[in-house]
């Protein structure tokens, strides 16, 4: 009963958040380039609580849109164009929630005009955009540097940290993550079904690849089979609408990824969002006089890494079986230790710091790039350029394995990068 109350009150405290936070004298100034359906929820709301940020300006193509925008949200500034954002001295940092085709450039561009950037996931088309922009002349190591980071959210929220400390990374046999979208979310026409914007599910949700890439704590050695399902014309014939692939990891552990983006509403009550991770065997117990030993194989799943902090659960599952030693056919002994754990503040995986049970994993995201601009430790949970970079090889070798094309490389170069 007090988990249902636990998830009433989250929930009611999500969508009315306690108390707006007083802004601080040197709050950072962000503006938004376009005015993106998922803008509200990844940044206006968090930074709301945010007393070191000012959600400061708006940009869309279309000016009526950007007053509209900027009105509902309370947002001071409008610009006609994007550029025009960038050229503004008052803002310190933008989020870019543009289709995945527009990000490396657009990226660069506020790179080069000296803002922090908040960049939407996949951060970029594949992997020759990634190392031009993560290895970019304008990221140096320097205090001054401008701060990036691709927005894997999920990532920041205490519940994947309580996830991942339940694993024993070198003994993982087998992972599999999953993300299905119901098919009645998206139009045909959305960005997501446009090659040229580099669409595609496993760009879209290219999370399974970033969770099985988290879960190993390494890079996938191999895709071992891919598959997809792409549409037929008139609709976009490059673009998958959903996959499934399976992968080899370093210490001889397979992943495997299942995505769609046209899911039924069976399939996603069954499966929606879930990384599950299967264990080597391992004898946690020898009795030599009776010739017998105890093996355990563990089992961890956290169903709904994608929205955790409205709702999310990690399911330990311990399998043990007696046997003889020997004759692995003869058991003696089974039995199951199950237990739910869930983690909704910081202080849950013992880490310092403030936190709120209702906080979603955009909140920590924001809470972890204000302290790396701020030049302060935080939680030292962070995506690095590398890490980025990695996530862009591996969606590059899922499409290369599936037999489809890398998604179009931008044209866009910085003046220092044409020579
Ligand atoms: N972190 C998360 O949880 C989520 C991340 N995302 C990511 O955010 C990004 C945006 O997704 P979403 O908000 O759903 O998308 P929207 O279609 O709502 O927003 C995309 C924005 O891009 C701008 N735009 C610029 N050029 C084009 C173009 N040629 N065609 C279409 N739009 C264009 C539009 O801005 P304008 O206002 O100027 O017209 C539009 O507002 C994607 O990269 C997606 O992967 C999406 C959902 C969840
Ligand atoms: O979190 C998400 O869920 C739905 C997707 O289509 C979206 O782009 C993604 O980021």
């Amino acid at each position: 009963m007090s988990s249902v109350f636990g998830f009433l009150q989250r929930n009611w405290n999500i969508f009315s958040p306690p108390g707006a936070a007083p802004k601080a004298k040197d709050a950072l100034r962000f503006g938004i380039l376009g005015a993106a359906k998922i803008a509200p929820m990844a940044l206006i709301a968090p930074a709301a609580l945010h007393p070191e940020v000012i959600i400061a300006a708006v940009a869309a193509r279309d000016r009526k849109k950007a007053e509209a925008f900027a009105k509902k949200h309370s947002i001071e500034k409008v610009f006609d164009t994007y550029q025009d954002l960038l050229n503004d001295p008052t803002i310190d940092a933008v989020y870019i929630p543009l289709p995945n085709g527009l990000h490396f450039e657009w990226a660069l561009k506020a790179l080069a005009a000296k803002k922090h950037v908040l960049l939407e996931k996949p951060s970029v088309s594949n992997l020759t955009e990634g190392q031009l922009l993560f290895h970019s002349p304008l990221l140096t190591n320097s205090p001054s540097s401008p701060v990036l980071l691709e927005a894997f959210h999920y990532r920041f929220h205490p519940s994947w940290i309580l996830f991942l400390q339940q694993l024993d990374q070198p003994n993982i046999a087998h992972a599999t993550a999953t993300m299905q979208i119901p098919s009645v979310i998206f139009t045909k026409d959305d960005i997501r079904f446009k090659y040229n914007l580099s669409g595609g599910a496993m760009m879209d949700t290219a999370y399974t690849m970033s969770v099985l890439r988290g879960i190993f704590g390494a890079e996938a050695v191999a895709a071992e089979e891919v598959s997809v399902k792409k549409f037929e014309a008139p609709l976009d014939t490059l673009v998958d609408y959903a996959y499934s692939g399976k992968w080899k990891f370093p210490n001889g552990g397979t992943g495997e990824m299942v995505g769609s983006l046209q899911a039924g509403m069976g399939t996603v009550w069954k499966k929606f969002c879930v990384a599950e991770v299967v264990h080597k065997e391992q004898v946690v117990d020898t009795n030599t006089e009776k010739g017998e030993e105890t093996v355990k194989v563990r089992k961890v799943a956290l169903v709904n890494f994608i929205a955790a902090g409205a709702y999310h659960r990690v399911d330990v599952v311990d399998e043990f079986v007696t046997r003889k030693v020997g004759d692995k056919g003869k058991v003696v002994k089974k039995w199951v230790e199950k237990e739910t754990k869930k983690a909704y503040t910081l202080k849950d995986v013992g880490i310092e710091g403030e936190s709120k049970e209702f906080w979603l994993s955009y909140k920590y995201q924001l809470d972890a790039l204000v302290d790396r601009i701020k030049g302060r430790e935080g939680t030292g949970v962070w995506v690095s350029g590398e890490d980025s970079v990695n996530q862009a090889r591996m969606v590059d070798m899922a499409y290369e394995k599936a037999g489809m094309p890398l998604r179009p490389t931008s044209e866009y170069r910085l003046e220092v990068e044409r020579g």
